[in-house]
């Protein structure tokens, strides 16, 4: 049987792209729709976006620390959003353009419409042409949710922050995961008065605990209204404010309210159960660990999985599809060791492998835990504190976690997971000599463990939780 396309590709962003590109530079005939800009969530409406915005939202931090080292007139200024989005806008069309052109000079071929299943190897774009496909590819990745609050259209999403006109003076921003921590970071940088109303106790659930309350201080300390066990009822509108009303019955005015509510698999009107695709909880088509579907001419990679939901993963399950289909190299990707980032201001979190909480209940654990004020914003006057800990194993040594809330620790994340995936004990790190002086040296001078989660004993968790809360 002839096909249109050796492989036809639903959604041109992280994982679409990554894979599309491979199979044509293998020789496949490939073809791919994107019903928006091509490059996806993380190129348009995620990573690169918010990360630029951290940046400009760091900026009073910087002239603050320059005052602390001798520059006593430095100063921002007023922020200029204008200016700012002129800038970023310029610099999404050349990484649109970028996209485009990197797939197209491999060989293959952009419908820049809205794609459905409509067969196992048939597909029909939103103007009725139908293609058929040996295989296909489901990359379309999630979208926000709203949490089915009356009135909750009133509501922004992170999509629309990167599309604003002008700033919002007082900003609600609901939800206490990583785009809630980080919005809120960004939007008070960039002088917005800003709340952050999360229905925990201390945002980025899943993550280490100590972690989790140092970033929830921190947005604190910063100036962003946290206000903890709370979520928003409804929402309604006062002439160009909105009113939010709680849950405990309070309410208060915002010129802006954004949801960071979540994100579900974008698989709504796809078409996949009318082909008999088994669809998971929240629409995430379910695959096998070669990104395949129960129906096997339909693979799926990325978010619209919702397996890890981050941009190298995405591009990673998307490599890996390619190079197991068309390049004659059979890989997939290992879910189990990925690290993580939170880009918070001053101190991001980093993350890889168990948390603390984790260890607890595993048990036979030491912890290396260390806090100290950096030499560099210390000298300059600040208070911040960094966090650098050490999961390791009792009885093998190998280090199972690393948890760091500092500057910059995204990238010094990114050089800790490499020892940790292959599978280095505390000793290997011991044995490193420091760089000196920085702030990645406590890693490697950590000696004696801080604490130490004894193994099995069901009753253990309360032990370990009383001899933590001793020593705090
Ligand atoms: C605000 C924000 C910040 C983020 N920051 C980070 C970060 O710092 N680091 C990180 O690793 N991850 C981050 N992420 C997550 C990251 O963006 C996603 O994990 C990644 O983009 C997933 O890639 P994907 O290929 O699965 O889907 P996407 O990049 O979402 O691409 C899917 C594409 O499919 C298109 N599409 C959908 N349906 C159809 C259809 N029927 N027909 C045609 N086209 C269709 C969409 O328009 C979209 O372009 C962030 C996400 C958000 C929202
Ligand atoms: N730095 C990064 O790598 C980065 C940054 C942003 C996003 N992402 C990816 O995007 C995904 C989505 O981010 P997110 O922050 O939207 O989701 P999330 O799952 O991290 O957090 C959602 C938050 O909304 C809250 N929530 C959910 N329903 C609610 C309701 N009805 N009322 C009140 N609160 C509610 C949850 O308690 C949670 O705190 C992340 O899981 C991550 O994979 C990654």
């Amino acid at each position: 049987m002839s096909f249109d396309y050796d492989l036809f590709v639903i959604g041109g962003g992280s994982g679409g792209v990554r894979a599309a590109r491979i199979a044509a530079g293998y020789g496949a005939r490939v073809g791919l729709a994107e019903e928006s800009r091509m490059g996806g969530t993380c190129v348009i409406r995620g990573c690169v976006p918010k990360k630029l915005m951290i940046f400009a939202s760091s900026a009073p931090e910087a002239a603050a620390e320059a005052r602390g080292y001798g520059w006593p007139d430095a100063q921002t200024g007023a922020f200029s959003w204008d200016a700012f989005k002129a800038k970023l806008d310029a610099e999404l069309d050349r990484l649109e353009a970028a996209y485009t052109r990197g797939f197209e000079s491999a060989g293959g071929t952009i419908h820049h419409q809205r794609a459905r299943v409509t067969g196992p190897h048939e597909v029909t774009l939103a103007d009725g042409t139908l293609l058929s496909a040996k295989h296909i590819l489901v990359a379309v990745g999630g979208r926000p949710q709203r949490p089915g609050i009356p009135g909750e259209e009133l509501g922004m999403i992170s999509d629309d922050l990167f599309m604003m006109e002008k700033l919002p003076g007082r900003v609600l921003v609901i939800g206490g995961g990583f785009i809630a921590c980080e919005f809120a970071t960004i939007l008070n940088g960039l002088g917005v008065d800003t709340v952050l109303a999360y229905r925990g106790d201390k945002v980025l659930r899943g993550f280490d605990g100590d972690a989790r309350q140092l970033v929830t201080d921190q947005l604190q300390q910063i100036g962003v209204e946290v206000r903890l066990g709370l979520s928003p009822a409804r929402l309604a509108r006062d002439g160009d404010a909105v009113i939010a009303h709680f849950d405990d019955g309070s309410s208060d005015r915002y010129d802006a309210v954004m949801f960071a509510t979540g994100r579900r698999p974008n698989t709504a009107g796809l078409g996949l159960e009318e082909v008999g695709v088994t669809l998971g909880p929240g629409g995430a088509v379910m695959v096998d660990d070669w990104s395949q579907s129960n129906i096997p001419s339909i693979y799926a990679v990325g978010d619209v999985t919702d397996r890890v939901n981050l941009t190298p993963v995405a591009i990673r399950e998307g490599h890996s599809f390619a190079d197991t289909l068309f390049g004659n190299h059979p890989r997939h990707m290992d879910h189990s060791l990925v690290a993580s980032a939170v880009y918070t201001r001053p101190h991001e979190l980093g993350s890889i492998g168990m948390t603390e909480d984790e260890a607890i209940s595993r048990g036979g654990v030491e912890v290396y835990d260390t806090r100290f004020r950096p030499m560099r914003s210390m000298f300059a006057g600040s208070d911040a504190r960094v966090m650098m800990k050490l999961i390791v194993d009792d009885q093998t040594r190998q280090v199972l976690g690393c948890q760091i809330f500092g500057p910059e620790a995204g990238e010094l994340i990114q050089l800790a997971a490499i020892p940790i995936i292959m599978g280095a004990t505390k000793e290997d790190f011991d044995r490193t000599v420091a760089v000196h002086p920085t702030m990645a040296e406590e890693l490697v001078t950590m000696r004696q463990p801080t604490r130490h989660h004894a193994r099995a004993a069901a009753d253990s968790g309360a032990a370990d939780a009383a001899e933590r809360a001793a020593q705090a």
